[in-house]
């Protein structure tokens, strides 16, 4: 394996000149332990690194802290585990805004040159998720591709129909109408996979991620383990690797954040779906108006003037109750969630307490 089978190019090699001069060497991110990562380098080798105190200070907010995918600067000299020193910047960064109050930013992979959507041509295809999608892609800089997925169970004008509308929302994006059973899926992704080029996959449960997912690796190869709901043990384990150099060239990445994207993707969707008549009930006379008989009501005269299709506005009555439907049916999932950033956080401080331990034992060396 060469470092350019890990993604790396000339402009990573550019960065990295000082700390070469510093004798350190570059690796790149493929698990996050949480106390540890797990770091790849170009013999193949992986080593166990933790931050430097002077990184985890650098840092502003978490988003800043060395994340799977990130290309890292490594320090070998310790005997047990490797110190990040420095991060290279990022070259594309798939991210979320937190959910709540929090504005923080989370990273969930970095360094990714491709992100596939994966959808149906049927139940699962929804247009304003697919937007979300492509929000999201955009940020990040990566390549935008969707796989309209199972077409051997779909008729082929569905499938073009749904392809077409999907190019609509973003010319950028490739669309291809795909097959696992067939081979079309894998096919596809392969166009895709040069060495040292990394992919990922997201998109609904059920949708064929895992299926095409199996089909690059060639084998059953297990990525996360499932999460145990009631304990939140089981993801994070140091066996699962997050980013996998595939025997033909191209890096598959996957983790517990990739996998939540469409968790999260959904409620912004069902809130953003009806943002035009939220807009128009402040327009309402009253500020209380229940929208039926109540007078000045501005969604009332957009119906009557057949601005408004009376199946959405039917829709829009419905929101809150679809929302809170779709959060209690979320709920155990985002505890587990809750529970696993707290215990992140524990560790983040804890590895922060150790290697401030460290510095200053090697400032009193020298
Ligand atoms: N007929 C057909 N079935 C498919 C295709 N792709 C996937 N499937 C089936 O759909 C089911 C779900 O596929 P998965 O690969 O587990 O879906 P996923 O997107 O990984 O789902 P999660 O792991 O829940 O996120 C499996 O039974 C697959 O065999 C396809 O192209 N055609
Ligand atoms: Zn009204």
């Amino acid at each position: 394996m060469t470092l350019e089978d890990l993604g790396w190019n000339d402009q990573f090699a550019k960065e990295f000149k000082p700390y070469a001069k510093e004798g350190l060497t570059p690796a790149r991110l493929i698990r996050d332990n949480k106390i540890s990562y797990g770091a790849l380098m170009a013999d193949g080798e992986e080593r166990e690194a933790i931050m430097s105190g002077k990184v985890y200070h650098d840092a502003e907010c978490d988003a800043e802290l060395p994340a799977v995918g990130d290309w890292v600067a490594l320090d070998l000299s310790p005997e047990k585990e490797a110190v990040i020193r420095g991060r290279l910047t990022r070259q594309s960064c798939l991210s979320r805004k937190a959910s709540g109050k929090s504005t923080e930013e989370q990273v969930i992979a970095t360094n990714v040159d491709v992100v596939a959507v994966v959808t149906d041509p049927g139940p699962d295809l929804n247009l304003r998720r697919m937007e979300r999608y492509f929000a999201l892609i955009g940020r990040s800089k990566a390549h935008p591709v969707v796989l309209v997925n199972k077409a051997d169970l779909f008729d082929e004008d569905d499938c073009r129909e749904a392809a077409d509308a999907i190019q609509a929302l973003n010319p950028d994006a490739d669309v291809h109408i795909t097959s696992v059973v067939e081979g079309t899926a894998l096919e596809a992704l392969r166009s895709y996979l040069a060495p040292g080029k990394s992919i990922t996959l997201i998109g609904s449960s059920g949708v064929g991620k895992s299926s095409v997912a199996n089909q690059l690796l060639g084998e059953d190869y297990q990525w996360t383990d499932d999460v145990n709901e009631l304990t939140g043990k089981g993801r994070h384990t140091t066996t699962a690797r997050e980013l996998i150099v595939l025997d033909d060239g191209g890096i598959l990445i996957d983790n517990p954040g990739i996998r939540e994207v469409h968790m999260w993707t959904d409620e912004t969707t069902l809130r953003d779906r009806f943002a035009d008549i939220s807009k128009l009930a402040e327009q309402c006379k009253f500020h209380d108006c229940k929208h039926g008989t109540d007078k000045g009501c501005a969604i009332r005269a957009a119906l009557e003037r057949g601005d408004l299709d009376p199946a959405r506005f039917e829709g829009f009555l419905k929101l809150d109750e679809e929302i809170a439907t779709l959060l209690a049916n979320r709920k155990k999932r985002q505890m587990t969630i809750e529970r696993r950033t707290k215990r992140d956080k524990h560790s983040r401080a804890k590895k922060y307490q150790l290697r401030r331990d460290i510095d200053d034992e090697e400032r009193y060396v020298k």
